[in-house]
């Protein structure tokens, strides 16, 4: 049976590269626009930005100080696809057009395979439908968070905060606890998460030309159940797990007659209960938010407060001046009071680091799109072309791919300044407004930006929040021996991983000396 099947997905592909090489032209973008030589005409650039850098964002960068802050990068089979770190560019893309950019179908068929058809890969009508939903569950939610403990003097802080992210979310999400801080030993989801992407090549040009020929033949999409590969069984794994824990709380959710219970889960049944019934979502899209908002929401909050604690050991004089900030609310609010969420945003210097850390280690690399429409893209730094012309607009066809650079906006110098590329939290205590609006939170674009931004921006951010400022108050960080071979390895998501030792799973070892 399954030979039958590998075999009519074979003969579809032959069939599929054969009526692409003779209908499609091999170039989408005008000539004038520069860019790197491709090493592969299979792969494309795309391989590179993964396999042949050992610090996310760097080759990126190296290619947009050569060429311009807008360039033509190589996809699969030879496409052309446009990469920019341009404001005004960025913002017309994510913001101004809306629905008018989808999100690329590639990476809604990887995400699609990691936890079904959910909030994150749909696209249009079917988005704004779920995401009116979800987004009441964002609104009501009151962040929970886990008291700290620790084990040792030299603790991997990516995974004691993947343990805390997870319980926060499990808590603030479904009212379920996953354990993970108390009993990590037996914590399902605490083991699935921690390494969740390892090896998750969206490197190897096999995964690239696996995705290429399930966009182009859709039926092939029928066949990933059949897929053996270990990546693919560790999906599978998570889906069960969370089917396991989520189904029976959607079921008791449906039944609930009082609205007690505020966790997000419950609010988007219950506001989906309350919804038109032709824009309901169906029970199937309900079970799929759990994967989502878990996949969404835990390693992206794990690295960035890795990468946050990472700095602050190796910046001993704002890890002092953020304790006496802590302190001076703690003496204002008294000593057992909890902060307030007002508290945590008046608080100038913690958002600074947390801002900061966000700009610096963006997860998404970039932020796939791909226009429904022939468009014309607006710059505001112009392409200069061989004959000293300045290009203010390009024109893109409808089914253009594009690439909204993360690393490349987050630290390009015309915006941040010439020292785009440091560690600086005090940029942002007086910083002046920005001209072109990108993103929501500090005008990043870690957290993407327009429609599809990231419906949990303000939940990781008060997160963050909570979490910076309890391991301050509590305890003393130093970079330990190896801190120094921890790099940003660029795979699906952005996580700090050892020099040579990527297999281990993400680790962010510091030194750890309670007050
Ligand atoms: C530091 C933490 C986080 C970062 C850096 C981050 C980043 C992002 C980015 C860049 C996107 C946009 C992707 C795109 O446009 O293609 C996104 C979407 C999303 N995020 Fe987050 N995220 C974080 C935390 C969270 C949390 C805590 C949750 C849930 C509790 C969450 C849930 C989601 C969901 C459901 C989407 C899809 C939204 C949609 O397509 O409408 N994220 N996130």
């Amino acid at each position: 049976m399954s030979t039958h099947i590998y075999f009519g997905g074979f003969a579809a592909l032959a069939i599929a590269l054969a009526t692409y090489f003779i209908f499609t032209g091999r170039s989408s973008l005008p000539s004038y626009i520069p860019g790197p030589p491709s090493p592969s005409w299979i792969a494309g650039n795309a391989v590179q930005i993964v396999n042949e850098q050992e610090k996310a964002g760097d080759l990126e960068f190296s290619w947009f100080k050569r060429y311009g802050a807008t360039i033509k990068i190589k996809g699969t089979f030879g496409t052309d696809i446009l990469m920019t770190s341009d404001a005004k560019a960025l913002q017309y893309i994510l913001l101004t057009s809306a629905y008018r950019f989808y999100k690329a179908p590639e990476l809604c068929i990887a995400l699609d395979a990691m936890g079904g058809p959910g909030i994150s890969t749909v696209n249009g009508a079917d988005h704004a439908r779920q995401r009116k939903v979800v987004n009441m569950s964002f609104s009501e939610t009151q962040l929970l968070y886990q008291s700290i403990k620790t084990s040792g003097n030299v603790v991997n802080m990516d995974l004691w905060f993947g343990r805390a992210a997870l319980d926060a979310l499990g808590k603030a999400a479904f009212s379920y606890d996953f354990n993970a801080l108390t009993d990590p030993e037996n914590s399902e989801m605490g083991h699935i998460l921690h390494h969740f992407h390892d090896s998750t090549p969206s490197t190897s040009r096999r995964l690239r030309v696996g995705l290429w020929a399930l966009e182009k033949i859709p039926p092939l999409r029928n066949l990933l159940a059949y897929f053996p590969g270990e990546v693919h069984k560790r999906f599978r794994h998570f889906q069960d797990a969370c089917m396991k824990f989520s189904l029976p709380l959607i079921d008791e959710a449906k039944k609930m007659v009082d609205d007690s219970t505020k966790d997000m889960l419950s609010v988007i049944v219950g506001a989906n209960q309350s919804e038109n019934p032709n824009r309901r979502m169906s029970d199937e899209e309900l079970i799929c938010q759990a994967p989502h908002i878990l996949t969404a929401g835990q390693g992206s909050t794990t690295s960035t407060l890795a990468w946050t604690f990472y700095y602050l050991s190796h910046d001993p004089e704002t890890q002092e001046a953020l304790r006496q900030e802590i302190n001076e609310v703690i003496k204002r609010v008294g000593p057992e009071e909890p902060f307030s969420v007002h508290d945590y945003d008046g608080m100038a210097l913690l958002n600074a680091v947390v801002k900061e850390a966000l700009r610096l280690h963006p997860i998404l690399a970039a932020i796939p799109r791909q226009a429904e429409f022939d468009e014309i893209i607006p710059l505001s730094e112009p392409i200069i072309t061989e004959n000293g012309e300045k290009i203010y607009q390009i024109p893109v066809k409808k089914g253009q791919h594009i690439q909204c650079a993360a690393h490349g906006y987050n630290r390009n110098p015309v915006i941040w300044g010439p020292d785009a590329q440091e560690w600086n939290p005090k940029r942002w205590l007086n910083k002046p407004d920005m001209q072109y609006s990108v993103g929501v939170y500090g005008n990043t674009l870690s957290f993407g930006g327009g429609v599809r931004n990231c419906i949990g921006w303000r939940f990781a951010v008060m997160e963050m929040q909570c979490l910076t400022t309890e391991m301050v108050k509590k305890f003393r960080y130093e970079p330990s021996v190896d801190t120094k071979k921890v790099l940003p390895w660029p795979g699906f998501i952005t996580t700090p991983r050892m020099k040579g030792r990527f297999h281990e799973g993400p680790q962010m070892p510091l030194i750890v000396t309670p007050i």
